[in-house]
Protein backbone atom coordinates (compact mmCIF):
# COMPACT_ATOMS: atom_id res chain seq x y z
CA UNK A 1 0.00 0.00 0.00
CA UNK A 2 0.96 3.42 -0.83
CA UNK A 3 -0.12 6.79 -0.11
CA UNK A 4 -3.05 7.75 -3.10
CA UNK A 5 -1.58 10.40 -6.04
CA UNK A 6 -4.39 12.40 -7.08
CA UNK A 7 -3.80 15.64 -9.78
CA UNK A 8 -5.42 18.43 -8.46
CA UNK A 9 -4.56 20.61 -11.84
CA UNK A 10 -8.75 21.02 -12.89
CA UNK A 11 -9.28 22.77 -9.80
CA UNK A 12 -5.45 24.33 -8.54
CA UNK A 13 -4.87 27.88 -7.32
CA UNK A 14 -4.77 29.06 -10.70
CA UNK A 15 -7.99 27.37 -11.99
CA UNK A 16 -11.01 29.53 -12.15
CA UNK A 17 -13.24 27.87 -14.41
CA UNK A 18 -13.53 24.15 -13.20
CA UNK A 19 -16.26 21.98 -14.55
CA UNK A 20 -18.65 20.36 -12.09
CA UNK A 21 -17.96 17.31 -14.30
CA UNK A 22 -13.78 17.91 -13.05
CA UNK A 23 -15.05 18.45 -9.27
CA UNK A 24 -17.13 15.10 -8.93
CA UNK A 25 -14.09 13.17 -10.47
CA UNK A 26 -12.06 14.93 -7.78
CA UNK A 27 -13.86 14.05 -5.03
CA UNK A 28 -14.30 10.65 -5.92
CA UNK A 29 -10.87 10.22 -6.08
CA UNK A 30 -10.48 12.55 -2.95
CA UNK A 31 -12.80 10.46 -1.16
CA UNK A 32 -11.39 7.20 -1.71
CA UNK A 33 -8.21 8.02 -0.47
CA UNK A 34 -9.36 9.47 2.96
CA UNK A 35 -12.04 6.36 3.41
CA UNK A 36 -8.71 3.98 2.43
CA UNK A 37 -5.80 5.23 4.10
CA UNK A 38 -6.69 9.27 5.83
CA UNK A 39 -4.04 10.65 3.26
CA UNK A 40 -3.52 11.85 0.00
CA UNK A 41 -0.86 13.32 -2.12
CA UNK A 42 -2.15 15.77 -4.25
CA UNK A 43 -0.07 17.61 -7.32
CA UNK A 44 -0.41 20.49 -9.40
CA UNK A 45 -2.27 22.66 -6.35
CA UNK A 46 -0.89 25.62 -7.48
CA UNK A 47 1.49 26.09 -4.72
CA UNK A 48 4.89 25.53 -6.02
CA UNK A 49 8.47 24.17 -4.95
CA UNK A 50 9.80 27.59 -5.10
CA UNK A 51 7.58 28.97 -2.22
CA UNK A 52 7.72 25.81 -0.45
CA UNK A 53 11.72 26.15 -0.22
CA UNK A 54 11.11 29.66 0.72
CA UNK A 55 9.72 29.66 3.76
CA UNK A 56 11.74 26.03 4.31
CA UNK A 57 14.73 28.29 4.21
CA UNK A 58 14.11 31.54 6.46
CA UNK A 59 12.52 28.60 8.83
CA UNK A 60 16.36 27.34 9.00
CA UNK A 61 17.41 30.74 9.69
CA UNK A 62 15.50 31.30 12.81
CA UNK A 63 16.16 27.88 14.20
CA UNK A 64 19.80 27.82 13.63
CA UNK A 65 20.09 31.04 15.85
CA UNK A 66 21.21 30.70 19.71
CA UNK A 67 18.54 29.56 21.99
CA UNK A 68 18.82 33.63 23.63
CA UNK A 69 17.75 35.43 20.38
CA UNK A 70 14.41 32.67 19.79
CA UNK A 71 13.26 33.62 23.69
CA UNK A 72 11.35 36.74 23.04
CA UNK A 73 9.22 34.53 20.59
CA UNK A 74 8.26 31.46 22.50
CA UNK A 75 4.88 30.10 22.90
CA UNK A 76 2.81 31.09 25.51
CA UNK A 77 4.11 34.41 25.43
CA UNK A 78 1.64 36.29 23.63
CA UNK A 79 -1.43 36.63 25.24
CA UNK A 80 -3.89 36.83 22.61
CA UNK A 81 -3.19 33.81 21.17
CA UNK A 82 -0.93 31.01 23.08
CA UNK A 83 -0.62 28.93 20.69
CA UNK A 84 1.74 31.34 18.51
CA UNK A 85 5.46 31.06 18.90
CA UNK A 86 8.49 29.36 19.13
CA UNK A 87 8.63 25.58 21.07
CA UNK A 88 11.81 24.88 21.72
CA UNK A 89 13.32 21.57 21.35
CA UNK A 90 11.57 18.47 23.91
CA UNK A 91 8.88 20.26 24.36
CA UNK A 92 6.01 18.74 22.96
CA UNK A 93 4.87 15.18 24.03
CA UNK A 94 2.53 13.76 21.33
CA UNK A 95 2.59 10.06 23.41
CA UNK A 96 2.23 9.30 26.80
CA UNK A 97 4.64 6.20 26.29
CA UNK A 98 7.19 7.94 24.38
CA UNK A 99 9.59 11.07 25.69
CA UNK A 100 8.88 14.79 24.49
CA UNK A 101 9.75 15.17 20.51
CA UNK A 102 13.29 15.86 19.09
CA UNK A 103 12.23 18.62 17.61
CA UNK A 104 11.72 22.38 17.47
CA UNK A 105 9.38 23.89 16.30
CA UNK A 106 7.46 27.69 14.89
CA UNK A 107 3.85 28.16 15.24
CA UNK A 108 2.24 30.71 13.31
CA UNK A 109 -1.25 30.53 14.88
CA UNK A 110 -1.97 34.96 15.10
CA UNK A 111 -1.75 38.02 12.79
CA UNK A 112 -2.60 40.31 15.91
CA UNK A 113 -1.17 43.14 15.76
CA UNK A 114 0.49 42.39 19.06
CA UNK A 115 2.31 39.38 17.72
CA UNK A 116 6.40 40.27 17.97
CA UNK A 117 8.15 39.06 14.76
CA UNK A 118 12.02 38.95 14.12
CA UNK A 119 13.24 41.96 13.06
CA UNK A 120 16.77 41.34 12.33
CA UNK A 121 18.60 41.48 8.61
CA UNK A 122 18.19 38.07 8.10
CA UNK A 123 15.38 37.95 8.98
CA UNK A 124 13.58 40.41 8.01
CA UNK A 125 11.61 38.86 5.39
CA UNK A 126 10.15 36.32 8.00
CA UNK A 127 6.88 37.69 8.83
CA UNK A 128 5.96 38.39 5.13
CA UNK A 129 7.15 35.08 3.88
CA UNK A 130 4.79 33.27 6.94
CA UNK A 131 1.94 35.90 6.16
CA UNK A 132 1.83 34.79 2.48
CA UNK A 133 2.49 31.25 2.95
CA UNK A 134 -0.18 30.59 5.17
CA UNK A 135 -2.77 32.58 2.83
CA UNK A 136 -1.55 30.21 0.11
CA UNK A 137 -2.42 27.27 2.24
CA UNK A 138 -5.81 28.60 3.61
CA UNK A 139 -6.59 29.12 0.01
CA UNK A 140 -5.80 25.40 -0.74
CA UNK A 141 -7.99 24.46 2.53
CA UNK A 142 -10.81 26.18 1.03
CA UNK A 143 -10.95 24.47 -1.94
CA UNK A 144 -10.07 20.97 -0.60
CA UNK A 145 -12.89 21.34 1.98
CA UNK A 146 -15.38 22.21 -0.82
CA UNK A 147 -14.59 18.37 -2.55
CA UNK A 148 -14.76 16.87 0.80
CA UNK A 149 -18.15 18.47 1.37
CA UNK A 150 -19.09 17.48 -2.24
CA UNK A 151 -17.52 13.84 -2.02
CA UNK A 152 -20.19 13.09 0.94
CA UNK A 153 -23.27 14.68 -1.25
CA UNK A 154 -22.92 17.15 1.20
CA UNK A 155 -23.70 21.17 0.90
CA UNK A 156 -20.45 21.84 -0.87
CA UNK A 157 -20.02 25.00 1.22
CA UNK A 158 -21.04 23.45 4.55
CA UNK A 159 -17.33 22.89 5.95
CA UNK A 160 -15.58 26.30 4.00
CA UNK A 161 -18.91 27.99 6.43
CA UNK A 162 -17.37 26.48 9.71
CA UNK A 163 -13.84 27.68 9.02
CA UNK A 164 -14.79 31.82 7.97
CA UNK A 165 -12.65 32.70 10.83
CA UNK A 166 -9.21 30.97 9.88
CA UNK A 167 -6.44 33.84 10.46
CA UNK A 168 -8.56 35.58 13.28
CA UNK A 169 -7.88 34.38 17.09
CA UNK A 170 -11.27 33.09 16.88
CA UNK A 171 -9.87 29.97 14.84
CA UNK A 172 -7.16 27.49 16.07
CA UNK A 173 -5.78 26.85 12.87
CA UNK A 174 -2.00 27.11 12.55
CA UNK A 175 0.90 26.94 10.35
CA UNK A 176 3.82 24.97 12.15
CA UNK A 177 7.48 25.09 10.64
CA UNK A 178 9.43 22.11 11.97
CA UNK A 179 13.15 21.65 12.48
CA UNK A 180 14.81 18.83 13.70
CA UNK A 181 18.00 18.93 14.72
CA UNK A 182 21.02 16.55 14.81
CA UNK A 183 20.61 13.49 16.62
CA UNK A 184 23.27 13.50 19.26
CA UNK A 185 22.12 11.96 22.69
CA UNK A 186 18.73 9.61 22.65
CA UNK A 187 16.73 8.99 25.43
CA UNK A 188 14.87 5.66 25.73
CA UNK A 189 11.78 5.10 23.10
CA UNK A 190 12.76 9.01 22.17
CA UNK A 191 11.93 9.80 18.63
CA UNK A 192 11.55 12.77 16.41
CA UNK A 193 7.93 13.29 16.22
CA UNK A 194 5.93 9.91 18.14
CA UNK A 195 2.49 8.57 16.90
CA UNK A 196 0.07 10.94 17.13
CA UNK A 197 -3.29 12.01 14.80
CA UNK A 198 -4.11 15.94 14.85
CA UNK A 199 -7.00 17.34 15.85
CA UNK A 200 -8.12 19.40 13.55
CA UNK A 201 -10.02 18.79 10.34
CA UNK A 202 -7.50 18.48 7.84
CA UNK A 203 -4.00 18.82 7.72
CA UNK A 204 -1.22 20.12 4.45
CA UNK A 205 2.23 18.45 5.09
CA UNK A 206 4.42 19.91 3.14
CA UNK A 207 8.49 18.28 3.62
CA UNK A 208 11.91 18.86 2.83
CA UNK A 209 13.05 15.36 2.99
CA UNK A 210 11.81 11.98 3.55
CA UNK A 211 10.88 11.10 7.21
CA UNK A 212 7.08 10.60 7.85
CA UNK A 213 5.53 7.37 7.91
CA UNK A 214 1.35 7.08 8.23
CA UNK A 215 -0.41 3.81 9.70
CA UNK A 216 -2.31 2.17 7.40
CA UNK A 217 -5.89 0.27 8.26
CA UNK A 218 -4.10 -3.15 8.33
CA UNK A 219 -1.49 -1.76 10.86
CA UNK A 220 1.93 -1.11 9.51
CA UNK A 221 3.50 2.28 9.22
CA UNK A 222 4.32 3.14 5.40
CA UNK A 223 6.70 5.90 4.49
CA UNK A 224 4.82 9.09 3.26
CA UNK A 225 7.98 9.85 0.30
CA UNK A 226 8.97 13.27 -0.17
CA UNK A 227 7.70 14.46 -3.54
CA UNK A 228 9.00 18.01 -4.33
CA UNK A 229 5.61 20.23 -5.89
CA UNK A 230 3.31 18.16 -4.22
CA UNK A 231 1.21 18.89 -0.89
CA UNK A 232 0.55 15.82 1.18
CA UNK A 233 -2.95 16.43 2.87
CA UNK A 234 -4.47 14.43 5.64
CA UNK A 235 -7.64 14.10 7.62
CA UNK A 236 -7.06 15.03 11.25
CA UNK A 237 -9.40 13.88 14.29
CA UNK A 238 -12.05 16.60 14.08
CA UNK A 239 -13.10 15.53 10.83
CA UNK A 240 -13.18 11.99 11.73
CA UNK A 241 -15.68 12.53 14.33
CA UNK A 242 -17.32 15.02 12.09
CA UNK A 243 -17.99 12.49 8.89
CA UNK A 244 -18.66 9.50 11.56
CA UNK A 245 -15.79 7.46 11.16
CA UNK A 246 -16.09 7.55 7.31
CA UNK A 247 -12.69 9.71 7.01
CA UNK A 248 -9.89 8.47 9.01
CA UNK A 249 -7.27 10.24 10.69
CA UNK A 250 -4.59 8.57 10.50
CA UNK A 251 -1.64 8.07 12.95
CA UNK A 252 1.76 9.18 11.74
CA UNK A 253 4.67 9.77 13.00
CA UNK A 254 8.87 10.95 12.14
CA UNK A 255 11.10 7.73 13.43
CA UNK A 256 15.10 8.74 14.07
CA UNK A 257 17.95 8.90 11.09
CA UNK A 258 20.13 5.62 11.24
CA UNK A 259 22.78 6.34 14.08
CA UNK A 260 25.32 7.98 13.31
CA UNK A 261 23.81 9.81 10.63
CA UNK A 262 24.10 13.90 10.59
CA UNK A 263 20.98 15.24 8.79
CA UNK A 264 18.68 17.54 9.81
CA UNK A 265 14.82 17.31 8.61
CA UNK A 266 12.28 20.19 8.19
CA UNK A 267 9.04 20.20 7.16
CA UNK A 268 5.94 22.77 7.35
CA UNK A 269 2.41 21.42 8.52
CA UNK A 270 -0.92 23.71 7.89
CA UNK A 271 -3.44 22.67 10.70
CA UNK A 272 -6.53 23.40 9.71
CA UNK A 273 -9.61 24.12 12.21
CA UNK A 274 -12.96 24.92 12.72
CA UNK A 275 -13.68 28.33 14.28
CA UNK A 276 -13.46 27.69 18.09
CA UNK A 277 -17.39 28.15 18.44
CA UNK A 278 -18.70 26.01 16.00
CA UNK A 279 -20.27 22.35 17.05
CA UNK A 280 -19.04 19.03 15.37
CA UNK A 281 -21.90 16.33 15.16
CA UNK A 282 -21.89 13.84 12.96
CA UNK A 283 -22.87 14.88 9.76
CA UNK A 284 -24.52 11.23 9.31
CA UNK A 285 -27.05 12.17 11.84
CA UNK A 286 -25.77 9.28 13.95
CA UNK A 287 -24.55 10.53 17.68
CA UNK A 288 -21.12 8.10 17.24
CA UNK A 289 -19.64 11.06 19.34
CA UNK A 290 -20.99 13.31 21.63
CA UNK A 291 -21.46 16.89 19.81
CA UNK A 292 -18.10 19.26 20.91
CA UNK A 293 -17.09 22.66 19.75
CA UNK A 294 -13.64 22.86 17.83
CA UNK A 295 -12.44 24.88 20.51
CA UNK A 296 -13.02 22.88 23.63
CA UNK A 297 -11.78 19.92 21.18
CA UNK A 298 -8.43 21.61 20.50
CA UNK A 299 -8.26 22.92 24.60
CA UNK A 300 -8.43 19.51 25.94
CA UNK A 301 -5.85 17.89 23.19
CA UNK A 302 -3.29 21.27 23.75
CA UNK A 303 -3.90 20.20 27.92
CA UNK A 304 -2.57 16.49 26.74
CA UNK A 305 0.35 17.36 24.65
CA UNK A 306 2.40 20.15 26.45
CA UNK A 307 2.55 19.21 30.05
O1 LIG B 1 7.43 16.51 10.13
C1 LIG B 1 6.50 16.03 9.51
O2 LIG B 1 6.61 15.62 8.34
C2 LIG B 1 5.11 15.93 10.12
C3 LIG B 1 4.99 16.46 11.51
C4 LIG B 1 3.63 16.20 12.10
O3 LIG B 1 3.00 15.21 11.83
C5 LIG B 1 3.00 17.17 13.03
O4 LIG B 1 3.68 18.13 13.46
O5 LIG B 1 1.81 17.01 13.35
FE1 LIG C 1 0.92 15.36 12.54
Amino acid sequence: MSIPVVDFRAYSLTEKDVTEEQLHELAAQLKKAFVEIGFVLLMNTGISQEEVDQILDISSKFFLQPDELKKPFIRQSFPNNLNHGWVPVETEKLSPNRPADLKESFNTASFHPDIKWPTSDALKCFREIHTSFYQRCKELSMRVLRVMALSLGLDPDVFVRAHLLIGTDENATTMRSLYYPPVKTVKENQIRCSEHSDYGTITLVFQGSDGLEVLTRSGNYIPATNVPGSVLINIADLMQRWTADRFISASHRVLLPPTGDPRTRQSVAFFVHPDDEVLITCCDGSNKYPPITAGDYVAQKFNQSYD
